[in-house]
């Protein structure tokens, strides 16, 4: 079955207290940053303080992803040496512009599993989009490399560079997210939304939230705590949705035992993408504590 990430959680690279404690906040990925939540002169310590945290600290099952410092800087590779070396499990490639960029950057990731003796392949790339160059390229980026776990919308330095801002109807944002999410899908990878900056907002976060869960994005970056709750409960399918789940799966059940690949469930086709929609729907019921691992709704 496929991970679930509906929160990936930046924590600033350079802060010790951030990083120990990012794990009991119950955030799919916790992805540590290298990049734009660290000042220059901070950069080799948030490189020692998150290879420490790699090798030592205990994540639970969270997914450990690294922003790094793109390949055009000086930080660059030595941020993937130091990752690669940690046995991270993704490594989060910022401002991606085009295929070239992530075929470059897995270069550096091979030779440095080669050189630590790590076996070629395990380390897993993601790619932000944040400029109209990466959005507009955003179909082959998601295909260029099979490390790619998915691709992910940086709305802050893309409204930046598009000369506008954020605004609650999300209007601003609605092509780059639907070019990434079909660049996502077509690759048969992740897509996931950009982080909301307004903390204390909990309305307007809700509010992006149901845009981006109704279009289909996997999930969304976030940059506190409190806002995983939030998305997971949007995420969260209702009891309804459940049980009509469960009703689907075990009809296609009854189907298959008398060789057919499609029932009818209360007058309606159930066949293989409804019985793919229920298998998802029963996963994050189970993400979301509200089901039992045989599928069994929880009693109130
Ligand atoms: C455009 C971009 O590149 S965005 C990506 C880069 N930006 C970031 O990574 C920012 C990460 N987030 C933060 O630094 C902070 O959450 C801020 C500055 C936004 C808000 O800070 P605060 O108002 O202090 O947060 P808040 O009061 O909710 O913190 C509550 C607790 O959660 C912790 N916490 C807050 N944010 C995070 C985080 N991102 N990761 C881990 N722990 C966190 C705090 O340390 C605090 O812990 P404590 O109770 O043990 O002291
Ligand atoms: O990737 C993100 O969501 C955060 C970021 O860097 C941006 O918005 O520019
Ligand atoms: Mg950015």
């Amino acid at each position: 079955m496929e991970r679930l990430r509906r929160t990936m959680m930046f924590v600033p690279g350079n802060n010790p207290a951030m990083i120990k404690d990012a794990g009991i906040y119950g955030a799919d990925s916790i992805m540590f940053d290298l990049e734009d939540s660290v000042a220059l002169t901070e950069k080799d310590t948030a490189r020692m303080l998150v290879f420490e945290a790699l090798q030592n600290v205990d994540y639970g099952k969270s997914e450990l992803v690294v922003r790094i410092n793109g390949l055009d800087t000086e930080m660059g590779r030595a941020d993937i040496f130091a990752m690669v070396k940690a046995g991270v499990q993704v490594i989060r490639l910022p401002k991606t512009e085009d295929a070239q960029d992530v075929i470059d950057t897995e270069k550096v990731i091979e030779e440095a599993e080669k050189f630590f003796g790590i076996e070629v392949g395990r380390t897993h790339m993601m790619a932000a989009i944040e400029s109209a160059g990466g959005v507009l390229n955003a179909p082959a980026i998601a295909k260029a490399s099979d490390r790619l776990i998915g691709i992910a919308l940086g709305a802050e330095d893309y409204v930046t560079m598009m000369k506008t801002r954020r605004y609650p109807d999300g209007a601003e944002l609605a092509f780059a997210r639907n070019m990434i999410l079909h660049g996502a899908r077509a690759a048969g990878i992740a897509a996931f939304d950009t982080v909301y900056s307004d903390v204390d907002n909990t309305d307007g976060f809700n509010h992006e939230v149901e845009i981006i869960h109704e279009l289909g994005f996997d999930g969304k970056s976030v940059i506190n705590p409190r806002q995983i709750p939030l998305v997971n409960a949007i995420y969260a399918p209702t009891e309804k949705e459940i049980r009509n789940a469960k009703d689907v799966l075990n009809a296609i059940e009854e189907a298959h035992k008398k060789g057919s690949g499609v029932i009818s469930l209360r007058g309606k086709m159930v066949d293989k993408p409804v019985v793919a929609r229920a298998e998802r729907t029963m996963a994050l019921a189970k993400a979301s504590n509200l089901v039992d691992e045989d599928g069994n709704i929880y009693a109130k």
